[in-house]
């Protein structure tokens, strides 16, 4: 299951990105916002970041106007690893080597063309596995 949310300047590519989706049959869960009004991307970002690290859901997509705030504030949470990808070799690279556990991505950043692909990269490369990748994944999760 994916979690998916957005303030109200990602909200219009969240709803393609839904859309692509369903179409592949990826389970998503949507955890807003839910229209245009203007918002809070913290909520949303908080939202999607404890689905992730409750379980609930194993990956998640954030979408702000920038993708910056809506990523830093997800990246306070521990067990967090949220990664600003606008291209699709850091998409996949942040999975290979940072076993990224969030896309973020600017709706006001990338048109909706390249952000489909962007998030295709992310879902469907997995982690490297290797050894020096996780001890530097490990040294992110020490106090
Ligand atoms: O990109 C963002 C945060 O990093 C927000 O989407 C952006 O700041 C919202 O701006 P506004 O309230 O002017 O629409």
């Amino acid at each position: 299951m994916i979690a998916i949310g957005s303030d109200h300047g990602g909200y219009g590519l969240k709803q393609e990105i839904m859309a692509h989706l369903k179409e592949q049959g990826v389970e998503y869960k949507d955890y807003g916002c839910y229209d245009e009004k203007s918002c809070d991307y913290p909520v949303y970002a908080k939202k999607v970041a404890n689905a992730i690290v409750s379980g609930e859901c194993e990956k998640g997509i954030l979408i702000c106007g920038t993708g910056i705030g809506i990523s830093i504030t997800a990246n306070k949470v521990k067990g967090i690893r949220a990664a600003l990808c606008h291209d699709t070799f850091s998409a996949q690279a942040t999975r290979e080597h940072n076993d990224a556990n969030i896309l973020a991505m600017g709706a006001r950043v990338v048109g909706p063309g390249l952000a489909l692909k962007i998030v295709d990269t992310f879902l469907n490369t997995e982690f490297s596995n290797d050894e020096r990748h996780i001890r530097r994944i490990n040294m992110i999760e020490e106090d």
